[in-house]
């Protein structure tokens, strides 16, 4: 069999890798009869945590390093990844993978918070590479494409979801600084030759700190520093915190805390210590005895003062609880349980978070279980003005409406670590006052930035040929759906002065007439588009990397009510495909639930799309004509499975993602026997379909009694495999159909 025929199919993390448990076997059992070979990766958490140690393991723990394989894998035509959503892992979710893994009987070190010694250093530096966003960069060797299948939208419009009210005088907003952040100080050079950059920061003192000794550059990229002063962002969060509990509205802040892995759990430690910071100045010298870390949330905090003689811990208990009466209400993340937005870093992820706003009236849940109106600090100017332009739609004009509403896809600048997504490794606090410069390899200076301690410098760069190979895709996307597109482009920021220049010049390398391109500014953009889908009408965001991640929660959630209904493709730019699932993320939520009630309602919706495309690009690029009909056949059941409207329900009682997969199959296969391109696949298939048919009621029987009690599935950062097979696979019925394929 040829390599050309292989699917990877990626096992992640929490919702989407226990649904994987229930899918996978009917994927590979359908593929498998029209001659595709999948394989599976692990790229979870847990999985690159293991590969990582992998002298501390016995062999039998040993893992390979799955992810560095796919990222090779991507930057050849062959590779065909179905990847789906990750944890993205904050300080917190790290340090209880590595105890599960622990108690799990991995020798693993504890993740060294302040590494005193070689040893620690290097354990610290490999749990560094596992943390925040570690594997979407390295396996996106392409820009992106995210959009609503037709079916999905016309489901949308048939079946649509619940829109909070909006009221004019709603006193939700968002709060962006007016000065000292990143958009005000961005600077942006083109580079002019291949060679290596060094970051260096010269203190006022006149002593030299290398930054970054080595960074290679290549003609034609564009490179920008920005710097945001952290001054400014207590200030600014002071005033914050006195302007939420003036005008009464819960107070709240949404980062990346994941993708920006340096820089955003620095910005939400300053304002957990602004928050907090009556009480933490109260207790400073015991903190500092438990090693709290106001970078991981007030959690931290709760977990740390464990240590702390049982007067003490109550102590600083009753002074944060009593410091609550002067702050303004907090948002909450789980009002039951007493989580806030300060918490975890990563709880509250701006991409997810902010629309979920949108969607609830503009209002967030406070500590009293209820919604209320909310101010939403979204610190740095560069995309906030985003959000603030959609709430002011909807102060004005009311929510939207899925029924009639157009669609805004995306086509999103994301290769080879595009802009700030990329920037980790050349993000830095800075330990003193000086400058910041970045020098080419003969000592001129390309960039130059003023800092003072604890500001947070960052440097970004987009490569030439991924620009490219965006306004292409763009320009594709526009033609094939004769859609007017839109780049989001702020010409008042030095880095996309210099992009719009790039657009505007390969623009010429392709045919345009008769498209309707434009280029405005993130917030003229959001206007542009919000007018045009409350009349029904569709335009496509062509956006650089972050806004790509924004856009493609912010409109989906309002047209679809979940990203998760998204196709999401990434042409890799030589020549493989990348098919990411849905636009979101794990749905941690989801498997709480599941281990509380038996039940999981997380829809693969997203993976049926990510293998029908990936079946198509088998099909095209290497001729085989049967991963054609494959997904012709799986793109009919996924339209059915729509029709029928077979998505899982939220709660125990209706059918929840084991039965979604059920229809999906049984209508697969006979939409397999059904076709007459190839009739020995339609021979093959009709015996299953007719099992499956027959057998809809014993089945679905047998999967709701599966329903409604606790289930333990032996870990949440690694189940076991065989109990959460088990429990996703609990229809003898079902399984015995399926398996019957061979
Ligand atoms: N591509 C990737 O790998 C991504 C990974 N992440 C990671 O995911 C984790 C959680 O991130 P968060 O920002 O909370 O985002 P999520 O998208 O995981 O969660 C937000 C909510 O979206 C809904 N949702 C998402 N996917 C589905 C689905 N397939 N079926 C049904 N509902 C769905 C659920 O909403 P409801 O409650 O309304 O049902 C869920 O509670 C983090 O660890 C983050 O790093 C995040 C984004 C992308
Ligand atoms: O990699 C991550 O942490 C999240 C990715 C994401 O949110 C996206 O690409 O939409
Ligand atoms: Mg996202």
């Amino acid at each position: 069999m040829s390599t050309t025929s292989k699917i990877i199919y990626t096992l992640t993390d929490e919702a989407p890798a226990l649904a994987t448990h229930s899918l996978l076997p009917i994927v590979k059992a359908f593929t498998r009869s029209a001659d595709v070979v999948v394989e599976t990766r692990d790229i979870s958490l847990a999985g690159r945590i293991i590969a990582v140690f992998p002298e501390r393991l016995t062999d039998a723990q040993k893992a390979s390093d799955a992810l560095s394989e796919l990222g090779q894998l991507a930057t050849k035509p062959e590779a065909n990844i179905i990847k789906l959503p990750n944890i993205s892992a904050s300080i917190p979710q790290l340090k209880a993978a590595i105890k599960e893994l622990q108690q799990q009987g991995y020798d693993l070190p504890d993740y060294p918070e302040e590494p005193a010694n070689d040893a620690e250093r290097d354990a610290r530096a490999r749990y560094d590479k596992v943390k925040g966003s570690a594997v979407n960069p390295v396996l996106r060797e392409g820009n992106s494409d995210r959009r609503a299948p037709l079916s999905v939208k016309n489901y949308a419009r048939k079946h649509p979801h619940k829109m909070g009210a909006w009221s004019a005088d709603s006193k939700s907003h968002v709060s962006h600084m007016a000065s000292g952040d990143f958009y005000g100080s961005e600077k942006s050079a083109l580079v002019a030759k291949d060679g290596n950059v060094k970051i260096e920061l010269t203190a006022a003192d006149g002593s030299k700190t290398v930054l970054k000794e080595k960074f290679a550059v290549f003609a034609g990229d564009i490179i920008d520093a920005a710097v945001l002063s952290a001054k400014a962002l207590r200030s600014f969060i002071d005033a914050q915190v006195a302007d939420a509990r003036e005008k009464g509205v819960l107070f709240s802040v949404h980062l990346k805390a994941t993708m920006m892995k340096v820089s955003d759990p620095i910005i939400f430690g300053i304002v957990v210590s602004v928050f907090y910071k009556d009480v933490l100045a109260k207790h400073a010298d015991a903190l500092k005895e438990v090693g709290f870390d106001p970078n991981n949330g007030i959690g931290d905090l709760y977990t740390k003062i464990k240590a702390l003689p049982a007067d003490k811990q109550a102590a600083i208990e009753a002074d944060i609880q009593a410091g609550y009466a002067k702050l303004p209400q907090l948002a909450m993340v789980n009002s039951d349980k007493g989580i806030t937005n300060l918490h975890v870093p990563s709880d509250v992820i701006v991409d997810a978070s902010m629309p979920a706003m949108i969607r609830d009236s503009g209002k967030m849940w406070g500590a009293d279980g209820q919604l209320h109106d909310t101010k939403a600090v979204i610190p740095d100017r560069c995309y906030a003005g985003v959000y603030q332009a959609v709430i002011e739609d909807c102060k004005q004009n009311g929510p939207f409406n899925p029924v009639t509403m157009g669609s805004v896809p995306n086509v999103g600048l994301m290769a080879q670590a595009a802009e700030e997504y990329g920037s980790h490794d050349k993000t830095f606090q800075l330990a003193a006052d000086g400058v910041v410069r970045v020098l080419d390899e003969s000592g001129a200076v390309l960039l130059e930035q003023d800092v003072e301690a604890g500001d947070i410098w960052r440097m970004c760069r987009v490569k030439d040929a991924p620009v490219q190979d965006w306004v292409k895709l763009a320009v594709n996307r526009a033609r094939l759906s004769n859609t007017p597109a839109v780049f989001w482009l702020d010409s008042a920021r030095a880095h996309d002065s210099l992009l719009i220049k790039k657009v505007e010049q390969y623009l010429k390398d392709h045919d345009t007439k008769g498209l309707d391109l434009q280029i405005l500014s993130p917030v003229e953009a959001t206007k542009h588009a919000i007018a045009r889908i409350r009349d029904g009408k569709d335009t496509i965001s062509v956006t650089g990397n972050v806004l790509r991640d924004y856009l493609t929660d912010l409109f989906p959630i309002m047209e679809l009510g979940t990203s998760a209904k998204m196709l999401s493709i990434v042409p890799l730019m030589a020549g493989g495909g990348l098919f990411e699932t849905g636009a979101g993320g794990s749905a941690p939520k989801h498997v709480q639930q599941f281990q509380e009630e038996g039940f999981l309602r997380w829809d693969s919706l997203g993976e049926f799309l990510a293998l029908a495309a990936s079946l198509e690009h088998l099909g095209e690029t290497y001729g085989n004509a049967r991963a054609k009909v494959l997904a012709k056949t799986l793109d009919q059941a996924t339209g059915k499975f729509l029709d029928e409207d077979k998505s899982p329900s939220r709660k125990v009682g209706g059918l929840d993602n084991r039965g979604s997969h059920y229809y999906l199959g049984l209508f697969w296969a006979e939409a397999l026997a059904a076709q007459s391109e190839d009739a020995a696949l339609a021979s093959q298939f009709a015996p299953v379909a007719k099992a499956l048919r027959d057998g809809e009621t014993k089945i679905l029987a047998e999967l709701s009694a599966a329903q409604g009690k606790p289930v333990d599935i032996g870990g949440y950062y690694r189940p076991n495999v065989e109990q959460a097979g088990k429990a996703m696979r609990p229809s003898a019925t079902l399984n015995a159909a399926i398996d019957s394929l061979g």
